[in-house]
Order: structure tokens, then sequence, then C-alpha cells
């Protein structure tokens, strides 16, 4: 693996009365990645991102960027950083070229038309790109926030929930533009609440829980298989017998109940190697067994089954 171009270790901020709202986060970014911080809301990404940038301050922690410890040189880490975390400011009345070019002079190295060009068509604006911004749609606003925070070439992008507000169209045109960002070796740290996005757009996903880092994922192992590996196995029975199905799996400590899908199916967590018996279990209890399936494990199972049941409710609520 290549060498971590963003280091975060420890990170905690505590705030009034020593509570602490991000405890003890620790991950690595590396070049080219496309990386998610997941949590459902109030997991406490938004105040790592906002310590990672400097927005706020740590309480302790460190933060090093390409090898450079913040503490000792946060003005060029923060070159190297281009971010959006509350919604960027355009001037409504000027184009979206004329935005850009305003946002370069405050750059510190000169930025040339070249540059801006390449990234305006990187974010596919080139079509809208000397219209006024009050015309855009929010996907394009983004597209131009995106675009200011690239001007002045950081080799990492953080955005803060991006997904939020676009529709399916532009939530893909983000996936496509970040994952050519990564072609080009700019790695990228997103942040959201939604699983099937972040399954989708990043090559790996650190879960946050209530200020902690409780996972870490890598995206294209999710679907291996190990026999030694817990995995998800929904048994589909008839209506009429779930809750003794479901009390014969409670009375066993081995297994896990995850939910009840459609009233008639179980989805339980357990070891692969104990799917025959679990299945000899139901037949020998006389509880027809209509199907066995080896659920695909989505980012969103590996989060139930991490967290437990508890978290059904974050989940949907998430998810709505
Ligand atoms: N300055 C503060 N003082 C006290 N509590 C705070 C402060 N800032 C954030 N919090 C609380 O810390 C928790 C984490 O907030 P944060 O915004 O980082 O979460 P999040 O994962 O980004 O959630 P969301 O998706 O809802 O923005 C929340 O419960 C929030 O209310």
């Amino acid at each position: 693996m290549s060498e971590a171009v963003l280091d975060i270790q420890s990170l905690r901020k505590t705030v009034h009365k020593g509570k602490n709202i991000v405890e003890d986060v620790s991950f690595k970014m590396h070049k080219g990645e496309i990386l998610g911080l997941l949590g459902p809301n109030g997991a406490g990404k938004t105040t790592t991102i906002r310590m990672i940038v400097g927005l706020i301050k740590r309480s302790s922690g460190s933060v090093s960027i390409n090898g450079t410890d913040m503490d000792e040189d946060s003005q060029t880490c923060k070159r190297q950083i281009g971010a959006i975390v509350e919604n960027p400011a355009f001037y409504d009345y000027m184009s979206g070229w004329k935005n850009l070019q305003q946002h370069a002079r405050m750059a510190i190295d000169p930025v040339s038309d070249e540059r801006m060009q390449d990234i305006i068509k990187l974010v596919q604006l080139e079509d809208a790109i000397h219209d006024k911004v009050k015309k855009y749609s929010l996907g394009m606003k983004q597209r131009l926030g995106v675009a200011q925070a690239l001007l002045h070439q950081p080799s990492i992008l953080i955005l803060d929930e991006p997904t939020n507000g676009l529709d399916p169209k532009g939530i893909r045109e983000l996936r496509d533009y970040l994952r050519e960002l990564a072609d080009q070796g700019i790695s990228t740290l997103v942040s959201s609440h939604l699983l099937s996005e972040m399954q989708l757009m990043c090559d790996r996903v650190v879960i946050m829980e209530k200020g902690r880092l409780i996972d870490e994922t890598v995206i294209g192992e999710l679907d291996q298989s190990d026999e030694q590996k817990v995995c998800i196995v929904a048994f589909q029975c008839r209506v009429d017998q779930i809750q003794e199905a479901k009390a014969l799996i409670e009375a066993d400590s081995e297994i896990e109940l995850l939910h009840i899908e459609k009233e008639q199916t179980l989805v339980l967590k357990l070891h692969e190697a104990t799917i025959p018996d679990v299945n000899k279990k139901f037949v020998e209890a006389g509880i027809d067994i209509y199907a066995i399936e080896r659920k695909k494990t989505t980012l969103e199972e590996k989060f139930l089954s991490l967290t437990n049941t508890r978290n059904m409710t974050d989940i949907k609520e998430v998810q709505s």
C-alpha cells in the first residue's frame, strides 16, 4: 500500500462539560483513493472533517498530510487540501467562469486559464460555465464548488455530505468525476449517511458511530466468502411458522437474528459452516424452509451486523 496522503491519529473533540463528540478516531487515506466516512446523523463525521481542515480546533490527536504534521507546518498542509465543508458561497449574478476567476485571484499560486478549463471539463460544466450562477441547479453549483476547491491543485479533496440534495443523475456524475480525479492521483474523503451511495462511490469506508470509528471496510472485499467468516443468511419459512422459527433462533446463542423480512424471512448472522445445522434444526422442529439465501454482504448489512439491531431505527431513518 502506498504512503498515506492523509494520516489521522487519535483525533478527539471535547465540548462543554467534558463531553467527547469525537473520540480516538484514527485512519489513513492513500493516494488516488476514494475513502468514505460513513455514519448515522450525529456520528461525528462533520466534526471530524472540520478538525481535519482546521475549521475547528482539535482537543487532541494529530493530522498529517503527505508526511507533514499539521501542527508543524499548517500552511503547507492546508495548501494540499481542497474542501467543501459548508455550502460554497458564490456571486449569483456572475458567471461560473467569473466566480472561478475571482477565487483564483485569491490563490497563493497563479491559476492559468488552461488549468481552469481542465477543471471545468472534469466537473462537466463546459456548457454552462459562462451562464450566471443564479441559473445553476444545485448539482451544477456543487460541481462549481468542487472546481473551486480543485483550483489550487490539491492532492486531497474533502467533501462533507456531497450527495445531499442531488438527484440520481447528479449523484452518478459526482461518482464519475471523483473516479476520474482518483485516476489522476487525487484522493477524496467523502462523508455520508447513505450506505448504498458509499458502497458505489468509495474504495474503502470507515464507519463512525457515536463519535468513534467502529470499522473499516474495503468495498471490493465485501462479497468475499470465508468459511470462518460470519455471514448473513435469509431463511424463508411459512408465515404461520415465523414465531416458532424466531423462538428457535433466539434460544441459540451462536446465531443472531438481525431482523424479519416480509413477515416470513429470518435474516440471521451466523458462521457459514453452521448453515446446514441451522436448516436441520428447523426441519427437526417441523418448520418448513422454502428458501435459504446467502445474502450479498452489502455495506448496510455489514453496518447492521456491526452495530446490532439497536441501530435498525437509525438506519431506517437515515435511508428514508
Ligand atoms: N459545538 C458543539 N457542542 C456540543 N455538541 C456538538 C457540537 N458540535 C456538534 N455537536 C454534537 O456532536 C454530535 C456529532 O455532530 P456532527 O455534526 O459531527 O455529526 P455528523 O455525523 O456530521 O452528523 P450529521 O450527518 O447529522 O451532520 C452531534 O450529536 C452534535 O449535536
